[in-house]
């Protein structure tokens, strides 16, 4: 038997090529996500699916070698077209998705036309992967450049096992919404059996998104799309801590770590580790260390800011201009504070070996991690798992994902200059007895919480929502079945059809008179009223005028306002079926009204035996919270009274009990002994009480995804009517 594989598919393939006098070499890069992901990758005879960065300058030959190295590390490369990285890399994932997640609106172009070569390379992505799926291999797709991934894969591999994980923050809906492609972008990532955020804020913010914008409930940790669950879960990433630590403790760099302290002596070290990205806050926190040098005379010749950049996306506008302001900072307070014996900033702009990294977290007295927005960051764990020494001081931002875990750091709001100079000044003057207690602390939560946990805490999460989800399709009846009960009402002598109307026969309309009948329904109706031996009733909770006014013409039953009205032939009156006490609404309808005035795009519906507020169009989470405090305000009030209170499809519904759908059963059955068949539609709970009321060889179909009592399903109001097509066939 072949064993299941790890297939993680990211941007970048963990590899650094390099050519050196011709000659090709390529590396594991170190990062975290690599070193996390070695494990279970390699063991699992797994494959890495990215992309392998510009290799344009290699020849052919060159190419070739490239391939087989990559294949003997198991990594599969995607290269990428030029144009491909100008408009997927650098224009829509780095241009538009990056600042957006950031928070960071202003630095989305005006007008972006890179949408197209997302999509393009987002199934470039999923078809490489899709080919070199084996059953039983679980998919792990990585970031916000592949959002679209795990939906293109599941498309093509609908029984796949598939985890996503973001990155980088996922923004208040407020912010997502702009984005004129976010319901492409959701629906992408539900593609997945799992979706992983390093914080619960982040998730939090997406399940306001889907609420809001896609219109799906979520229930804390979990939803249901197209057949599916999807689970939503919270796992902050980790690093190798115990390769930090081991490096850190070894005597050589405990002799380089102190090398750089004695060079920079009498100065004490403030440390920053970046790439040069805009969102690591590096112009604040310059202006945060000048503010500092400002008003603290007595630290100039005894302080020294190390700023260490790498650089990053050196093709996007942004980071040019980045990169222009903070070597113009740097020059600016060097010159202004700078003297022969001292210069107040170290900076460099390239990237360092890991060992000179370690040496410089190791030598470094307060480490300066203060993004204006940050997915996590891995810094600051480096910082502390390489703090062997129990000594050193952390300065986080608040704005960081880590923040949420590192609670014994100095956290900073980075956009306050002036708190962030004081939080410096205060990490200078820590006693060491305090500093020693706040590293210990970190320390111990970095080295347990590490990489290996992260990826088995994602990876078992994933294997367990894979084995509850439900096949694809499965709360549908499957086709056969449909077509059982197809065959046998058509061979029955007659036949008598009970069709709810919303959500049945029609879709949701934003308000209740937007529903009115289209053309192709009315022929349906009138066609099954004419075909031999059928009588059709439509069973509405709606209110008799409406049904009057759009079905009134039709040769069929109705039955409105939940069974109190009935109209059982065409040419007889309306008839009430109950004597209906109104009495209660004169109390009910001021708090219902109340709640039509605080929650905006709500509204009331009046009928004769019942009021109805509507909050379809109201913002989804407000609506059904405020549902929620309808129904307990009127629980409460109306415990003693001959009413009911049903929650249906953004309706909350008061009526009086005894007036539901199953009343009408008697009405229309025949009296005496029949071999007529019966067949009832209905999607919401109000059908519950005409399924129930139905003798047991009549026929229920419950339209969509919620209980019933039925024993059969589709998914709509267009499987319905494919459904009543085919009886008159
Ligand atoms: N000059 C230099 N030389 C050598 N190495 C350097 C360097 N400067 C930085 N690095 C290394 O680059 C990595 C940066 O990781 P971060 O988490 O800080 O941010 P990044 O934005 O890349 O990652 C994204 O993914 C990670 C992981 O999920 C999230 O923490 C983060 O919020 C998200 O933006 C660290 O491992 C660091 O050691
Ligand atoms: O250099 P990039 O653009 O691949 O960015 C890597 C960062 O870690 C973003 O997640």
């Amino acid at each position: 038997m072949t064993e299941p594989r790890l297939l993680i598919v990211s941007n970048r393939l963990p590899v650094t090529v390099r050519t050196d006098r011709g000659e090709l070499s390529v590396a594991p890069s170190a990062g975290g996500l690599a070193t996390g992901l070695r494990g279970p990758h390699t063991k699992s005879d797994g494959l890495w699916i990215g992309w392998p960065g510009d290799v344009s300058h290699l020849d052919d030959a060159q190419r070739g070698s490239l391939d087989e190295k990559l294949e003997a590390m198991r990594a599969v490369p995607l290269y990428l077209e030029p144009e491909e990285v100008t408009r997927y890399y650098e224009g829509y994932s780095n241009g538009v998705l990056w600042p957006l997640f950031h928070y960071m609106v202003d630095r989305i172009p005006l007008v972006s036309t890179d949408w197209e070569v997302y999509q393009h390379v987002n199934q470039r992505f999923a078809d490489l992967t899709v080919a070199r799926y084996r059953p039983g291999d679980t998919i792990w797709v990585q970031d916000y450049q592949l959002m679209l991934v795990p939906g293109m894969i599941r498309e093509r591999l609908p029984s796949a096992t598939i985890g996503f994980f973001l990155h980088i923050p996922f923004p208040s809906s407020e912010a997502f919404r702009i984005l004129p492609r976010r319901e492409e972008i959701l629906t992408g990532l539900l593609g997945a059996d799992l979706i992983g955020f390093h914080t619960f804020s982040y998730l939090d913010q997406f399940a306001r998104s889907m609420m809001r914008i896609l219109g799906l409930d979520v229930e804390v940790d979990r939803l249901r799309y197209a057949g599916r669950n999807v689970r939503l879960g919270v796992f902050p990433m980790g690093i190798d801590a115990a390769h930090f630590s081991q490096v850190a403790t070894s005597p050589e760099l405990a002799t380089e770590a102190d090398a750089i302290r004695q060079r920079a002596a009498p100065c004490r070290i403030l440390l920053g580790v970046d790439r040069m990205d805009y969102t690591k806050g590096l112009t604040r926190r310059l202006l945060a260390y000048e503010r500092l040098l400002a008003r603290s005379p007595e630290l100039h010749g005894k302080v020294r800011l190390v700023q260490v950049a790498v650089p990053s996306r050196t093709e996007v506008d942004a980071y040019v201009t980045l990169k222009t302001q903070v070597d113009e900072l740097v020059g600016k307070i060097n010159g202004e504070y700078g003297t022969i014996d001292w210069t107040p900033i170290h900076y460099l702009y390239r990237s360092i070996p890991e060992s000179q990294l370690i040496a410089l977290y190791r030598a470094a007295d307060v480490m300066l991690v203060t993004p204006v927005r940050d997915g996590l960051n891995l810094v600051a764990k480096e910082f502390i798992a390489s703090r062997v020494d129990d000594d050193g001081v952390l300065i986080l931002s608040e704005l960081a994902g880590a923040a949420s875990e590192l609670g014994e750091a100095l956290r900073v709001n980075p956009y306050d200059i002036d708190a962030t100079a004081g939080a410096m000044a205060q990490a200078l003057a820590l006693a060491p007895e305090e500093r020693r207690i706040r590293m210990s602390a970190l320390r111990r939560r970095i080295m347990t919480h590490d990489v290996h946990r992260w990826v088995s805490l994602f990876l078992g999460t994933l294997e367990r929502s894979a084995t509850q989800r439900e096949p694809a399709g499965a709360r549908e009846s499957p086709a056969e079945q449909i077509d059982a009960v197809v065959t046998s009402l058509r061979a029955a002598p007659s036949l008598l059809l009970l069709l709810d109307y919303d959500g049945t026969l029609v879709p949701f309309a934003a308000t209740p008179p937007q529903a009115a009948p289209d053309e192709a329904l009315l022929a349906l109706l009138r066609d099954l009223a004419r075909r031999p031996a059928t009588r059709v009733h439509v069973v509405s909770g709606r209110p008799h005028q409406d049904l009057e006014r759009w079905l009134g013409a039709l040769p069929i039953g109705l039955h409105a306002e939940h069974g109190l009205w009935s109209r059982l032939t065409p040419d007889a009156d309306w008839h009430r079926n109950i004597d209906p006490q109104t009495q209660w609404k004169d109390h009910v309808r001021p708090i219902v009204e109340q709640f039509v005035s605080s929650t905006p795009g709500s509204l009331i519906e009046e009928k004769v035996a019942s009021l109805a507020w509507h909050y379809r169009m109201a913002d989804p989470g407000f609506g059904a919270s405020q549902a929620k405090e309808l129904r307990l305000h009127l629980g409460a009030l109306l415990s003693n009274q001959p009413l009911e209170i049903l929650q249906g499809h953004k309706v909350v519904e008061i009526r009086m009990h005894g007036v539901n759908k199953g009343a009408i059963v008697p009405l229309v059955l025949s009296p005496e002994p029949s071999d007529e068949a019966i067949l009832a539609l209905g999607d919401d709970q109000t059908d519950e009480d005409l399924f129930a009321a139905l003798p047991p060889s009549a026929v229920a179909i419950h339209v969509g995804p919620s209980d019933s009592r039925a024993p059969h399903r589709i998914p709509d109001p267009a499987a319905v009517r494919r459904l009543l097509q085919r009886l008159l066939s």
